[in-house]
């Protein structure tokens, strides 16, 4: 048998197709659980209510599977709006059609009493649910409406508006242990939420420390690299150029030497600062390594990588560092080459490589290019 066939892979696919529908890459992590849940939900609540429906249809109470029928239909509907991808809004319109859907159910059941007077025992189900799709704040106003509209059905006097009996005892305690799951829904819902932004916050604090350098702020070298794959497949799809330029500040040791290593982190967010201002919005820049900075240049051929090198080098050079009253000046040399897309982004480094090593042999303060090299 294929792996395709086996009808546990196909049953899972489907479910996964099912619980998945309304998820989209533009929602966040929270949102695209939510309709998970909200899938489950909806399909749950259809399979129940339309059980439950056509079982009070063959008992002969009509009105309870007419009610339990809508409902199915309903939840149903709510399925078919997370489906319908033209919708903008189906993350939101889905889960307030399913609270609205349990909540005149509910209502339903407490009026009629459901099945010899146990339809009741389903409202425990309203509150976490409403918490879970309405938020706290919205989840708690509509479960209170509910618990105020609830008191007036069983408390009107001679049980006007009730079909089924119940005693005052069981009013009573319904109420006060519905108010008692509400207030602990509420709670969790609360707790759940601090949870999860904390966390959020904490996964978005790592990665940028994963990609981000921190004494200057420019992306790392993992920080760069998506930036770089992502203008390498442009200048394929597009045939344009691309072109690299390695920096390196000179004498950087003796910067640490004379004004010690916090000296030296001062030069160095310093140069970064004037990097961000130098370069084009559409470039690129990352530490790439101690002293070290690579420039990516998007629609750039290597002279024009020479004449932008050429500029940062002045700016460097024109801008000096303020390090414990003393101002000092700095310079780098560069290398710059440009992508061929057939040799690939190595073979660019290793050229830029090369020519800023050849800039710094040259007595430093330079810019090389890759094609200005002999070999
Ligand atoms: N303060 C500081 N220094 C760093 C950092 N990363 C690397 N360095 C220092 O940068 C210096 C680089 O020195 P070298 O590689 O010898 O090069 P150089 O002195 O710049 O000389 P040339 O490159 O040949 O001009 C070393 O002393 C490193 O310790 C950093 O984050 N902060």
């Amino acid at each position: 048998m294929k792996q395709a066939d086996n009808p546990y892979i196909i049953f899972t696919k489907l479910f996964d197709s099912l619980i998945t529908s309304g998820c989209r890459p533009g929602h966040d992590e929270d949102t695209n659980r939510k309709i998970v849940v909200i899938n489950l939900f909806a399909i749950v609540g259809m399979s129940i209510t339309l059980v439950l429906g056509i079982k009070a249809l063959f008992n002969e109470q009509l009105t309870l599977g007419i009610v339990l029928l809508s409902s199915a239909t309903l939840f149903g509907l709510c399925k078919g709006v997370l489906l319908h991808s033209k919708l903008k809004n189906n993350h939101i319109i889905a889960p307030t059609l399913l609270v609205l859907c349990l909540l005149s159910l509910m209502l339903y059941l407490v009026i009629f009493g459901g099945v010899a007077g146990t339809g009741p025992l389903w409202i425990f189900v309203l509150p976490p649910v409403a918490m879970f799709f309405a938020g706290v704040f919205w989840g708690i106003i509509t479960v209170g409406l509910f618990i105020a509209l609830c008191a007036v059905i069983l408390f009107t006097p001679g049980d006007a508006l009730l079909i089924a009996s119940y005693t005052h005892e069981f009013k009573v305690r319904l109420l006060l242990s519905f108010a008692t799951v509400t207030f602990l829904s509420a709670f969790y819902e609360h707790s759940r939420q601090t949870s999860f932004i904390i966390i959020r916050d904490i996964s978005e604090k790592f990665e940028r420390q994963a990609l981000y350098d921190a004494l200057t702020n420019l992306p790392n070298r993992r920080g760069i690299q998506k930036f770089i794959d992502h203008e390498i497949n442009r200048a394929k799809r597009q045939q344009e150029q691309l072109t690299l330029i390695l920096c390196d500040i000179d004498r950087f040791k003796q910067v640490n030497d004379n004004y010690g290593h916090d000296g030296g982190d001062i030069a160095l967010k310093h140069v970064a600062d004037l990097f961000k201002e130098v370069i084009r919005e559409q470039d690129g820049v990352a530490r790439w390594g101690g002293e070290e900075f690579l420039f990516v240049l998007p629609t750039t051929n290597e002279s024009n990588g020479v004449v932008l090198a050429e500029k940062i080098r002045e700016t460097i050079q024109a801008t000096p560092v303020q390090i414990k009253n003393t101002s000092l000046t700095i310079t780098a040399s560069f290398g710059v080459a440009q992508i061929h897309l057939e040799n690939g982004l190595n073979n660019a480094l290793s050229l830029a490589d090369k020519a800023l090593y050849r800039a710094k042999e040259k007595g430093r303060n330079k810019v090389l290019s890759a094609s200005s090299l002999t070999p």
